[in-house]
C-alpha cells in the first residue's frame, strides 16, 4: 500500500507528515516508531497525522507522535509546518489547529514564517503533570530547575555551561517526579531578549530545536525574573522569537517552516 508524505522542518527538527483527513493508514505506535527510524524507516523526530477537524472553527486535527511512538499533546515546530502545508495546499495566511491541548490559531507572516499562538502555559504542579504537590518553579532536583507544559511537559534548567544533554537527559526524561516523563530543557541566559537552549526531547531525545521546549524556556525564564517576555531562542538548529504576551498570558512562537521534499512509502513492509 503506497502512502503519500510530507517530509518537513523546523529549524532542523524533522518530520513525517501523513495525511488520514480521507483514509485511514493503521498508523500503530509500533508502526509509527518503525517509519520514524532514521535507518530502518523514513527517519524523523516526530511522526504528523492530520485528521479532520471535529470542533468548531479548526481546519484540521494534528496528532503528534514522538520517534518511539509515544503521543504528545504539543509540538510547537510541526504546528508551524502543518500551518504552511494547508497553505501550500491552497489555505489562505490564517489558519486553526485542532491539537490535543487545544486550538491553535497560526498565521503565515511571509512564505516559509509562520506565528503559532501556542495557548497560555499550564504552571500547576498537576498540569505539567509532577507526581507530586510541588511548586513548579523550583523543583527539588539537582540544579534547582523549573517546570511548565506547553500541552506537554517540560522542565528546564537554567545554567551557564550548558552540558552534553545525552550525558543527564535520558535519566531526567524519565525522573520519577514526571509520571509522564519530560521535555529537558538546558538553558543559558545571554541578555533580558536573548538565551540559548538544547532539548533532551521525550520519546526522540536531543534533537536540532524544540518549539515547545522553546515556549516553555521563555516561560519559566520570565517566572524567574530572568528575561523579557520577548525573547530569541537559540538553538542548535536556529532561532525562533518567543513572546509571552501579559495581555491575555498566550505564548507565541515565530519561525520557520520548511518542506523537505514528497514521498510515497509502502506501509505493507511496516509493522501494524
Ligand atoms: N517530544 C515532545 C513533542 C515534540 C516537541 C518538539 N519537537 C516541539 O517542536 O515542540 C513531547 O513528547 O512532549
Amino acid at each position: 500500500m503506497m502512502i503519500p508524505f510530507y517530509k518537513m522542518h523546523g529549524l532542523g527538527n524533522d518530520f513525517v507528515v501523513m495525511d488520514e483527513r480521507t483514509e485511514r493508514f493503521g498508523l500503530t505506535p509500533a508502526r509509527i516508531a518503525a517509519l520514524s527510524d532514521r535507518h530502518r524507516g523514513i527517519g524523523c523526530d516526530q511522526f504528523v497525522v492530520l485528521r479532520p477537524a471535529c470542533r468548531a472553527g479548526a481546519d484540521v486535527f494534528v496528532r503528534f507522535f514522538n520517534a518511539d511512538g509515544s503521543e504528545s499533546g504539543a509540538c510547537g515546530n510541526a504546528s508551524r509546518c502543518v500551518a504552511d502545508l494547508l497553505r501550500q495546499q491552497g489555505g489562505g495566511a490564517s489558519s486553526v489547529l485542532q491539537t490535543q491541548a487545544g486550538l491553535l490559531a497560526a498565521r503565515i507572516d511571509a512564505p516559509g514564517e509562520v506565528t503559532v499562538d501556542m495557548g497560555p502555559p499550564a504552571l500547576g504542579w498537576r498540569d505539567v503533570p509532577l507526581a507530586c504537590e510541588i511548586d513548579t518553579l523550583h523543583l527539588p532536583i539537582d540544579g534547582d530547575p523549573a517546570a511548565a507544559s506547553m500541552g506537554n511537559p517540560h522542565v528546564t534548567f537554567f545554567m551557564t555551561d550548558l552540558p552534553d544533554p545525552h550525558e543527564a537527559g535520558p535519566a531526567l526524561e524519565r525522573h520519577p517526579l514526571f509520571p509522564e516523563r519530560a521535555n529537558v530543557g538546558f538553558a543559558r541566559i545571554m541578555s533580558r531578549g536573548a538565551l540559548r537552549l538544547r532539548v533532551w526531547e521525550r520519546g526522540s531525545g536531543l534533537t536540532l530545536a524544540c518549539g515547545s521546549g522553546a515556549c516553555a524556556t521563555v516561560v519559566n525564564a520570565v517566572r524567574r525574573g530572568l528575561v523579557d517576555r520577548t525573547c530569541r531562542v537559540d538553538m542548535d538548529g536556529g532561532s525562533l522569537t518567543i513572546t509571552w504576551r501579559a495581555a491575555d498570558d498566550h505564548v507565541l512562537m515565530t519561525g520557520p517552516a520548511v518542506t523537505s521534499f514528497v514521498g510515497t512509502v509502502d506501509l505493507d513492509g511496516y509493522p501494524s
